[in-house]
């Protein structure tokens, strides 16, 4: 059901913020003025319940752990002598969320993974009484309204749930020094609303018309999602039931599938520096520009933010993980760990052409299944799984339009507690030079979850997690000490820029670093060259070069980043609700049209190979 709308455009009731309430303050360390919310923002961290205006009440709360990580064993095996509905190739939270949906169906179902957690690149780890998020620490999805609250739905799905916290604040950006702004551009992006419009709007009065008609169209997209039964978008049945429920949400939707998000930007904002800011609330999700990025993907992003989206886990993001795999296993469902699959197996059938069946392992084990759903990339499934010389035509072509993202350096570090004392925002994002912004090292991504969930480290300690984008080659062709060497100098020039911009006194105040390189995320997640996932190489055609679940090669699917919408746990766990609808059609346990289905199949194909 769609919340009401109370008086102003694009805004949920349940998140609104009121203007009136809005006054200045100092910015992090005395930096350009910041609005927020008067009274209640300056008020000590306890004093108001989650979702009223202003901070939540967040810490008494979450001193607990209320869902203890599973005591079950990881399992290492499964029956190899059936034949599954599906084998899926990957416990990322893209394999996960469609091994979930597929089980609650009654599907026969394994999941293969290579390490020893669930989650992949939203896992956790834990060191010396600290438990680090793998990735970022930012979660949309996890709210408790609408239908694009897909994290929240698919733990539903098998029976699970886990308690969250509020962030305050999605993001405060602190941005170069200019001429318009000479002490640095900061904007904090608060839960409510119209407390972050009123706040943009106060570092760019001139442009208040544009803001105001950008952001609210961006409302337009997430209210049409946010009724739509997220399903897949290449099974034609359920497409034309969603059109007949919802026809005007379907309309708008497809009005704004080939758009991006810079065509919106600069249709409303003529500022320079507002449309470098759009860059920016764009790069840092989608590392790349608003001219790359599609508008649809920016319209999930920018809304479920104010809608009540973005909620920490508590005990961490790999919590997610951890209940979604408990759930899968309660329902029949087999999760095999160090389970490294090398190749998927492709057999010839009457008609000549090859289907996928099966997959083997490197100690050999092979699991059969009538669907091989891949959570890989798409470079691991078709070139290293499959072989490059069977590179099917559509996959050619999507090597042409996309290319790899660069992956992160990642400084995983424990402080002392007093260092973050007057800290309340979880997440920042550092830029000192607006040239940099897509650039190695340029954007400083910080996370400091323990300010939402003071369990996640020992006592009187926090947690920082800087990340900052980075290439493999940077770090190839190195000896063993020289790689370490490299690592650790990255690592000093990263907390050195966060203290002079963010963090006074950090490196004094670390107790515990660990680093990881892109080579790190290459070979913990097994994602060629680490990479963060799939980058337009030139201006996409919005939403619609993006390849679905299915694949050219009949019996396997692919799902995860790779697939559409692209990156982001919330996207992944939504290509993972399409991939197993796609599945079930096509084994016959979901009622579908199969001529017409063929038929708006290649309609499909046809207009992504033309866009
Ligand atoms: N805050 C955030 O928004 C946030 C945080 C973390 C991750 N993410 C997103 O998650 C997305 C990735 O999710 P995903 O599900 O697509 O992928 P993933 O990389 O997270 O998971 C893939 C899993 O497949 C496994 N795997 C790969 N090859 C294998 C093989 N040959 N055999 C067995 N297992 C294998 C890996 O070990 C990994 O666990 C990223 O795009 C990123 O945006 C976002
Ligand atoms: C014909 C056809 C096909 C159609 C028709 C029409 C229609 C109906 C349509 C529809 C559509 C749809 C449904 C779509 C959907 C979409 C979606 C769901 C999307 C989603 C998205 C999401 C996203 C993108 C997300 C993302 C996120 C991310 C990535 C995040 C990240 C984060 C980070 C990195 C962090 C940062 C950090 C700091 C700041 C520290």
């Amino acid at each position: 059901m769609q919340l009401q709308r109370s008086g102003v455009a694009g805004t949920t009731a349940r998140e609104r913020g009121s203007s009136s309430r809005v006054a200045l303050r100092c910015g992090v360390n005395g930096n350009a003025p910041r609005v927020v919310v008067s009274a209640a923002h300056a008020a000590p961290d306890n004093a108001r319940a989650p979702g009223q205006p202003g901070r939540p009440c967040v810490r008494a709360s979450a001193t607990k752990t209320p869902y203890p990580p599973p005591t079950r064993p990881l399992k290492t095996d499964a029956p190899t002598d059936v034949e599954y509905d599906a084998v899926i190739v990957g416990a990322g939270m893209g394999g996960l969320a469609t091994a979930a949906r597929l089980v609650a169906k009654g599907a026969k179902v394994v999941v293969l993974e290579k390490y020893l957690i669930p989650g992949g690149s939203a896992g956790h780890f834990k060191r010396e009484g600290y438990t680090f998020d793998v990735g970022s620490s930012m979660m949309f999805g996890m709210g408790h309204d609408g239908t694009t609250n897909l994290i929240t739905r698919c733990l539903q799905t098998v029976n699970r749930k886990l308690e969250t916290v509020p962030d305050p604040t999605q993001v405060v950006y602190h941005l170069p020094k200019s001429k318009q702004f000479p002490d640095g551009l900061t904007v904090a992006v608060w839960r409510k609303y119209e407390e972050f419009i009123a706040e943009l709007t106060a570092r760019f009065p001139h442009e208040k018309e544009g803001i105001r008609q950008f952001y609210d169209t961006c409302w337009r997209i997430f209210d049409s999602l946010n009724v739509l039964d997220l399903k897949s978008l290449e099974e034609i049945r359920y497409l034309l039931g969603e059109f007949v429920k919802h026809p005007g949400a379907c309309l708008t939707l497809a009005s704004f599938l080939p758009v991006n998000t810079g065509d919106l930007a600069r249709k409303y904002m003529k500022d320079p520096e507002l449309l470098k800011f759009i860059d920016i609330e764009c790069f840092i999700w989608s590392t790349v520009v608003s001219d790359m990025t599609p508008l649809i993907n920016a319209g999930m992003v920018f809304c479920d933010r104010h809608f009540g989206g973005i909620n920490y886990p508590i005990g961490g993001v790999g919590r997610i993980g951890e209940e979604l795999a408990a759930g899968i296993e309660d329902f029949g469902g087999h999760i095999v760990y160090k389970a490294n699959v090398k190749e998927i197996v492709l057999e010839q059938q009457a008609d000549g052409s090859e289907k996928a069946t099966a997959v083997k392992l490197a100690d050999g084990r092979v699991y059969r299944g009538k669907a091989i759903i891949s959570n890989a990339t798409r470079w691991d499934t078709f070139e290293t799984m499959i072989g490059k010389e069977k590179l099917p035509k559509g996959e050619q072509l999507f090597r042409k339009r996309y290319k790899k993202s660069p992956s992160f350096l990642s400084c995983h570090i424990g402080v002392k507690a007093e260092v973050l004392a007057h800290e309340k925002d979880c997440h920042h994002i550092v830029l000192e030079d607006w040239d940099k912004m897509d650039q190695a090292g340029g954007v400083i991504f910080v996370s400091m979850p323990s300010i939402l969930d003071p369990s996640l480290a020992p006592e009187g300690r926090h947690i920082v997690h800087a990340f900052t984008p980075d290439w493999i080659e940077n770090y190839q062709g190195l000896s063993t000490e020289e790689y370490e060497a490299k690592k650790q100098a990255a690592a000093d020039d990263l907390c050195r820029r966060l203290e002079e911009v963010l963090i006074p006194g950090l490196r004094e105040a670390i107790t515990y670093r660990e680093v990881g390189t892109p080579r790190t995320h290459r070979r913990y997640l097994n994602r060629e060259d680490g990479t963060y996932g799939p980058i337009p190489s030139r201006r996409p055609f919005g939403m619609l070069s993006m390849p679905f679940n299915s694949t050219e090669v009949p019996g396997l699917y692919c799902v995860g980043d790779s697939a559409f919408p692209g990156q982001g746990v919330n996207a992944v766990v939504f290509s993972g609700f399409g991939c197993a609808h796609r599945v079930l059609v096509d084994l016959g346990m979901e009622p579908a049209w199969p001529a017409a289905d063929k038929l708006y199949g290649k309609a499909l194909a046809a207009i992504r190979d033309s866009s």
